[in-house]
């Protein structure tokens, strides 16, 4: 195994000057951010500003245009994609179309990347699945089809496919796009449950700046493929920074459990 010189000891992963150019245009200008094993990040911006970008480099599924990516002290272009997919898991905002297969099959394709090449796994695997349904009240769904349920109980399932593999990194893109607040409070909590017990490191693209303040030990923020921000909620989420970062003049106020920033919007009174 090579050891990358600009990893940092306790990072479990090192972006160093990395961009993405697509044609002349600038997705992602040259980065460079450390992420602490067992950290929860928000990455936070404006529509189009490169999180899903950043996103795909770390996540290996898009190539990087320059710069380096370094996953536990290893270039991210050393490992094969089943290496990678041990180490890390992706949820999407959507995270599983409504097909008809049961949630259990679903949730066993988790297990992908532990599988020989007959699709079986030897040791302590088949547990998991059984542990992760019911981790996530799921028993009693295991042998429902997908498309019988709602999307905010598919996308639970969704997170127990990721759970079932049992990533050191979860990378999430704006995951509670499409829940009701009961669903992302519900969904978000799971996360913080799981991250209390297994230590994972998280890195998640929110839109909604509320829920990163009241989860996200950090916040990295992004606008026009530059990083422009990056601290504790608290640090990140004044006033005037949100206003240079999103372009609105939000209220903020502090929320009166969890002494965290929190936004108001306000309307445009000229
Ligand atoms: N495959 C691609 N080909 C060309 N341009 C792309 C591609 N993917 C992203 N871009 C461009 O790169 C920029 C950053 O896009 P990206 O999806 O990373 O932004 P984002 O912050 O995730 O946006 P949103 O919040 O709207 O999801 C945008 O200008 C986008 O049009």
């Amino acid at each position: 195994m090579t050891t990358d010189k600009n990893y940092a000891a306790d990072s479990l992963v090192s972006v160093v000057r990395a961009g993405k150019t697509y044609g002349d245009h600038h997705a992602l200008h040259p980065t460079d951010w450390q992420i602490t094993e067992g950290d929860w990040w928000g990455v936070v911006g404006p529509n189009g500003s490169g999180k899903s970008t950043l996103l795909q480099l770390i996540a290996g599924t898009e190539s990087l245009s320059e710069g380096q990516i370094s996953i536990a002290g290893r270039d991210i272009r050393s490992y094969s994609r089943k290496q990678l997919s041990r180490m890390i898991a992706v949820l999407q905002q959507d995270g599983l179309p409504a097909i008809s297969y049961p949630v259990r099959d679903v949730v066993e394709m988790g297990r992908y990347p532990y599988q020989n090449w007959l699709g079986r796994e030897s040791g302590e695997g088949a547990h998991v699945v059984d542990r992760v349904l019911e981790e996530l009240g799921l028993t009693e769904l295991a042998d429902r089809p997908l498309d019988s349920l709602s999307g905010g109980q598919r996308q639970r399932v969704a997170l127990a496919k990721v759970m079932a593999q049992e990533p050191r990194l979860l990378l999430l893109d704006e995951p509670t796009t499409f829940l009701d607040i009961k669903y992302q409070l519900q969904f978000m909590e799971l996360l913080a449950a799981w991250q209390k017990k297994s230590s994972i490191t998280i890195v998640a693209v929110l839109h909604d700046l509320n829920l990163a303040a009241l989860f996200c030990d950090r916040i990295l923020a992004l606008r026009e493929g530059k990083v422009v921000g990056e601290g504790t909620p608290h640090s990140l989420m004044t006033g005037e920074q949100i206003q240079e970062i999103f372009r609105v003049k939000p209220a903020m106020v502090s929320h009166p459990d969890h002494s965290v920033p929190q936004l108001l919007l306000r309307r445009d009174m000229d």
